[in-house]
């Protein structure tokens, strides 16, 4: 029986089939060459701690496999404009449509909307995807090492590199995070949640962090409610923070977001 991981790839490779039918290789790098100029996604973050504060990448998420629908009143233009207002320093925006209502125009519309670099929050299954990410205005990509193997790992981070994006690699055990240092991550996030069982624990990445390389800018990806859980990544390692659901269902994004950061210090 397959979990919800393997479904999702099985649909992916689907869906970037169809999708490259449509649009070929050459096309896609068209399109990419004249979408907006790259935002420095990781030097965003970086920006923000040298300030001391760590960074923040707020998560534009509608509804997720684990959790069903977190917020009716989405609109991804307003809630990138009240995320920044608020002191994000990145955005993510979910763009798979099954697992999690997304849909590329929310890329495109929350982008368009505010200043911030934007990660495409997605599952990629073929490098087209990356060209793809950067023709919708994506500034970073995301590379979760449980569903690639090593090679389709490093063509996914030799296009982004290609493409002048930014690559998040996302780990949440101790193999992942050793597969992530073989590839020459230096940009590399530790998911706090099991992609396959969506069990939560925020020590995950006390855990892993020490087995990341010297001076890779690490993030803390899920989980994260309160000033506490903050304070918690922050102390073991965390130079930014991944956060959706706890922001995503408040009414006052803006207030909520800088409430959840207002006691960090880096
Ligand atoms: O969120 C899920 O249920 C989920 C299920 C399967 C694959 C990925 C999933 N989430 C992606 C994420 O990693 C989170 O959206 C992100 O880290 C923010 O997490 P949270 O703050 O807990 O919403």
């Amino acid at each position: 029986m397959s979990d919800v991981l393997d479904r999702i790839a099985a649909y992916k490779r689907e869906d970037v089939a169809a999708r490259k039918a449509t649009l070929s290789q050459a096309d896609v790098e068209a399109r990419a060459a004249e979408a907006p100029l790259v935002r420095g996604f990781k030097a965003a973050l970086l920006a923000r701690q040298a300030t001391g504060r760590p960074g923040l990448i707020a998560e534009i998420k509608k509804a997720s496999p684990s959790k069903g629908l977190i917020r009716a009143n989405f609109d991804p233009p307003a809630l990138a404009r009240a995320y920044e207002r608020g002191g994000a320093d990145c955005l993510s925006v979910l763009t798979d449509g099954p697992s999690f209502q997304g849909d590329d125009t929310f890329l495109v519309a929350a982008r368009n909307a505010v200043r911030l670099p934007c990660l495409r929050k997605d599952f990629l299954v073929d490098p087209w995807q990356v060209a793809e990410s950067r023709a919708l205005g994506a500034d970073c990509i995301l590379i979760i090492m449980d569903m690639v193997d090593d090679a389709l790992a490093a063509d996914l981070l030799a296009e982004a590199r290609r493409l002048g994006m930014d690559a998040l690699v996302e780990t949440h055990d101790e193999a992942e995070m050793a597969r992530a240092v073989a590839l020459g991550a230096d940009f590399i996030g530790v998911n706090n949640r099991s992609l396959r069982t969506f069990e939560v624990d925020i020590a995950t990445f006390a855990r892993l962090a020490p087995l990341a390389p010297e001076g890779a800018t690490l993030v803390a990806e899920s989980g994260l409610f309160t000033p506490g859980d903050v304070a918690t990544v922050v102390a073991s390692g965390a130079d930014a923070l991944l956060v959706g659901e706890s922001l995503m269902r408040q009414d006052d994004v803006e207030a909520a977001t800088r409430a959840l950061m207002s006691q960090a210090s880096r």
